[in-house]
């Protein structure tokens, strides 16, 4: 693109269809050299130089838990101390560098991203356990967030001819926004391609350098990532790609002086710790670290007796068991007014029956959830589950034939109270607790009755209801009359309130804001 050409409109990647013979045979193809390509190494990307280490993560299929997908280096305390030199180094340069040229790299990157999209989606299958249609969204949310955070840092780099300051007489003044410095980049595995391009991907364009710490339950995705942002021309030492423990590297980054902002993404648990982590002063350190955190969900649909009862109870099934339930919008919950809750609970039961279970790669409705821990506390929330509600379907191990993985029937529980354990810890499976209210305002009342505050949906036909919940639900996602997960890049930026995080708005017009800072400069005429 050259300096003048004019960018178009951000719209977003439309998702494949495979229902039909080519997007179908597309995802086929690309499955079959994913799979050709299995078990290789990944290295560690820091200032450029790759760097294969004996110790190494391996990541696996979770629904074929024998199929290794990689070898992915790990870096320790030392190796990441090698990676936070590289990017206090190159951040001299690459804040300099204009952010035009920023931009454009993050939008080649799309651009080859798009080319190979059923390549990333495929990986995705068989790395996170997605099924088509999730990891197509993924990989097009993925792009999105790269043309849409590249469109952004044109838009905030012209910002005073599209917002100019009150003019002052003798005085010329100027707005910018210039970056931080080096930050750590912390995603969780459950969009492995989206939320950590899109964190990523944000951070850089704004000037800054990052050290991409990626989730250890899929590194092989993040690392084609991070080689896909280096064959657009991202410079070396810009995305320092190290993959290790949490707990070790991410607490060494944390607490680091010379860390200017930490982005993550991930558990409540993880979040709190990197916050209160980050608040420390260490020794030598001259600024407050700055902490984007988006956390947990409790996400949940009110459905009241004027709604459309067959969609209301597609869109409880849809957020509760997409992705296995493990998205931070999953509608874990529902509450149905007493006069319809009967004939929602019928309807919700039957489609949940006529969810079939199998490998991701032959596009099953439900895949495995993503790893041995997890499987144990689904499970055991369901134990749970049995005495705090009637378990009306499902909640057992399910078997496969022919594959090995973590695979959990969906579970629907009714009659649950909203003080119940799992109408209010985050179970990040495929467990949905449904509660009786006598009216839709109880049912709302239920709904704000938790910590977390991310999406919701309300279900009606009345339009002043739907007017006071619009208002009255608490949450940083809100829809009326559809599924609460699925936000869109531009459209529907995405955060949460309260123990749901620092509603950042990812996708959102304000989030390159949080990786800047605003310099005001005034010069007499
Ligand atoms: N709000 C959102 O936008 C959003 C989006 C996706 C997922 N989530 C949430 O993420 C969670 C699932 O993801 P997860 O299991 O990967 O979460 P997690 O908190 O276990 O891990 C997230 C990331 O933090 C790293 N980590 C762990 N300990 C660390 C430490 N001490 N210091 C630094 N990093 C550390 C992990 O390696 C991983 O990369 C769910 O709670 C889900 O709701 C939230
Ligand atoms: N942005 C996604 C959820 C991301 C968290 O898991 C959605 O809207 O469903």
């Amino acid at each position: 693109m050259s300096k003048t050409a004019k960018l178009d409109v951000f719209r977003n990647e439309p998702f494949t269809d495979f229902s039909q013979e080519p997007g179908k045979r597309a995802i086929e193809e690309a499955i079959a050299k994913v799979k050709s390509e299995l078990g290789r190494e990944y290295p560690l990307r820091i200032g450029g130089e790759l760097i294969f280490t004996e110790d190494k993560i391996r990541s696996f299929n979770p629904g074929q838990t024998s199929e290794t997908i990689g070898w992915v280096s790990k870096a320790d305390r030392a190796l990441a101390e090698k990676a936070m030199q590289s990017a206090l180094k190159t951040f001299e340069s690459w804040k300099k560098t204009p952010a035009q040229t920023r931009a454009e790299i993050l939008l080649k990157a799309a651009a080859i991203m798009q080319e190979r999209k059923h390549e990333f989606s495929a990986l995705m299958v068989l790395e996170a356990g997605k099924n088509y249609a999730e990891a197509d969204a993924d990989t097009a949310e993925a792009i999105d967030f790269l043309n849409f955070y590249a469109r952004e840092m044109i838009r905030l780099s012209k910002i005073n001819e599209t917002m100019p300051l009150t003019p002052v007489a003798g005085e010329e003044n100027r707005l910018t926004y210039i970056p931080l410095g080096v930050g750590v980049i912390i995603p969780p595995w459950n969009f492995p391609l989206a939320i950590c391009a899109g964190m990523t991907s944000a951070a850089i364009v704004a000037g800054n350098t990052v050290l991409l710490k990626p989730a250890s339950n899929t590194p092989v995705i993040a690392a084609k990532f991070a080689a896909l942002m280096e064959e657009a021309g991202l410079p070396a030492g810009v995305l320092n790609f190290i993959p290790g423990s949490g707990a070790e590297v991410g607490d060494y980054l944390t607490a680091h002086p010379q860390t200017r902002f930490i982005s993550f993404t991930g558990s409540k648990e993880v979040g709190l710790h990197i916050n209160k982590l980050a608040a420390d002063t260490a020794p030598g350190q001259i600024w407050i670290k700055r902490v984007v955190a988006e956390m947990g969900g409790k996400d949940g649909i009110v459905v009241d007796e004027t709604a459309d009862l067959d969609a209301a109870a597609q869109a409880i099934v849809t957020s509760a068991f997409g992705y296995q339930g493990q998205k931070c919008s999953a509608g874990s919950r529902a509450f149905i007014v007493e006069a319809v809750y009967d004939e929602v609970v019928e309807k919700v039961v039957e489609l949940t029956r006529r969810l079939t279970i199998g490998l991701p790669e032959h596009n099953f409705p439900v895949g495995p959830v993503i790893d041995e821990s997890s499987y144990r506390k689904v499970l055991d929330y369901i134990e749970v589950g049995k005495q705090e509600g009637e378990l009306l379907t499902g909640g057992r191990q399910a078997e496969v034939a022919g594959a090995q993985g973590f695979y959990i029937e969906p579970a629907v529980f009714a009659g649950v109270d909203g003080k119940a354990r799992i109408m209010q810890e985050e179970i990040f499976g495929p467990v949905l607790a449904i509660g009786k209210a006598q009216d839709w305002r109880e049912a709302v009342r239920l709904f704000n009755d938790t910590e977390f505050g991310l999406t919701g949906a309300f279900f009606s036909r009345d339009e002043d209801r739907i007017y006071e919940a619009l208002e009255t639900m608490h949450c940083g996602n809100l829809y009326v009359n559809r599924k609460c997960t699925g936000a869109l890049v531009g459209g529907q930026p995405f955060g949460g309130f309260n123990m749901s995080g620092t509603d950042s708005k990812a996708g959102g017009y304000d989030y390159l804001l949080l990786f800047t800072q605003a310099k005001l400069t005034s010069r007499k005429k």
